[in-house]
């Protein structure tokens, strides 16, 4: 049976085989062999329109996001103290009693609160995670009674952080669509009226960490991403489609800019979405905080610009939420297909043993 919290079974010796993963899944580099080679780019001097700051900055950013669809940024604006308290407060909330975090259990479709591993229904593997995800956008639409009360102070430092990292990803979405040559609202009209979704990820510690992930490799399906991670690391990316990775080396008080599949599909497949998973570790429990920018779920989602030469990546325009749709029900049929092929090669090696061993 599923456990109801993941903190429980972090002391056991053994890893519960409903988080082992497949050979070709599992983690290939350490979670604590950093690499430097996602671009640290500081927002110094950005608001300067006319200064020759911007423009390096825009640069910088889309060299990052047509290598890899990540970056990290500094110098941001974002008051050191808010993140720390935010960071501080999440971390109260995943040492609750197991009770008082499945006040807010959110299984059974629940928009936001509290739940154990994947988010996909239908998934074979879990992933060794515990999340909170507080619905932050369109204000209009929050409902509070999803939002964890405890630790104390936390609904109003929620709403501060969210605030201001809705202006951040706007400021960043500026840029972008300047860099496509764009009017300066483009992109953020291009997503009507911003949803907002804060996800809360706790890694604990994890007996066997070598035969698992924390969160399985996938590409965020919004605009953009910012993540925010503690200094233990685990955040991994690829670009060759899994063959190699690496490891996103912690930067203090910095956020990972993960571009999603809409602003893939915005900028015609030229900038890319980032392919990433986290991994989890024996040694030390891990927190990251994603906010995903999101359209709104009847947005168009069609290139916003066709360069020269290049050929459309969509047949046709669709809605955000029939793209998700898409993206979830390939999910599931991968996943389909992947339980099948294992079931199929177990019965072959038992149809290739002698009878006599069969029956022992
Ligand atoms: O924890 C991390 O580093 C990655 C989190 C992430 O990719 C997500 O929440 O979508
Ligand atoms: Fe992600």
């Amino acid at each position: 049976m599923a456990p109801s919290t993941l903190t429980a079974l972090a002391n056991e010796k053994t890893l519960q085989t409903s988080f082992i993963r497949d050979e070709e899944e599992r983690p290939k580099v350490a979670y604590n062999k950093f690499s430097d080679e996602i671009p640290v780019i500081s927002l110094q001097g950005i608001d300067d329109i006319n200064g020759s700051r911007r423009s390096e900055i825009c640069e910088k950013i889309v060299n990052a996001f047509e290598d890899w669809g990540v970056f990290q940024v500094i110098d941001h604006g974002i008051d050191a103290e808010l993140i720390s308290e935010m960071t501080k407060l999440a971390k109260e909330f995943f040492e609750l009693p197991p009770d008082e975090k499945l006040r807010f259990d959110m299984s059974g479709g629940k928009k936001g609160g509290f739940i154990v591993s994947s988010h996909l229904q239908g998934e074979v593997v879990q992933d060794w995670r515990e999340i909170v995800t507080y619905f932050s956008y369109p204000i209009r639409a929050r409902d509070y009674s999803r939002w964890p009360d405890k630790p104390q102070g936390w609904i109003a430092v929620t709403e501060k952080y969210s605030e201001k990292l809705m202006d951040l990803a706007c400021k960043l979405l500026e840029v972008l669509s300047e860099a496509m040559g764009l009017e300066k609202e483009a992109l953020t009209k291009a997503c009507v009226d911003m949803d907002q979704k804060v996800v809360v990820n706790f890694y604990p510690k994890c007996p066997e960490p070598d035969l698992t992930l924390g969160l399985k490799r996938h590409t965020d399906p919004g605009t953009i991403t910012l993540l925010l991670q503690d200094q233990v690391g685990g955040l991994q990316a690829t670009k060759d489609n899994g063959k190699t990775w690496i490891t996103v080396q912690p930067v203090e008080g910095a956020f990972v800019v993960n571009l999603g599949d809409h602003g893939h599909y915005l900028s015609n497949g030229r900038f890319k979405n980032a392919d990433h998973q986290a991994v989890v570790n024996s040694n030390s429990s891990r927190l990251s905080i994603a906010t995903f920018q999101n359209p709104a779920p009847d947005a168009k989602v069609y290139p916003l610009k066709i360069r020269e030469g290049e050929k459309a990546i969509m047949d046709e325009p669709i809605t955000f939420a029939e793209m998700y749709r898409r993206k979830m029900s390939k999910d599931l049929e991968l996943a389909r297909l992947k339980k099948l092929a294992k079931e199929q090669t177990q019965e072959a090696k038992l149809e290739s043993k002698p009878i006599e061993e069969i029956l022992a």
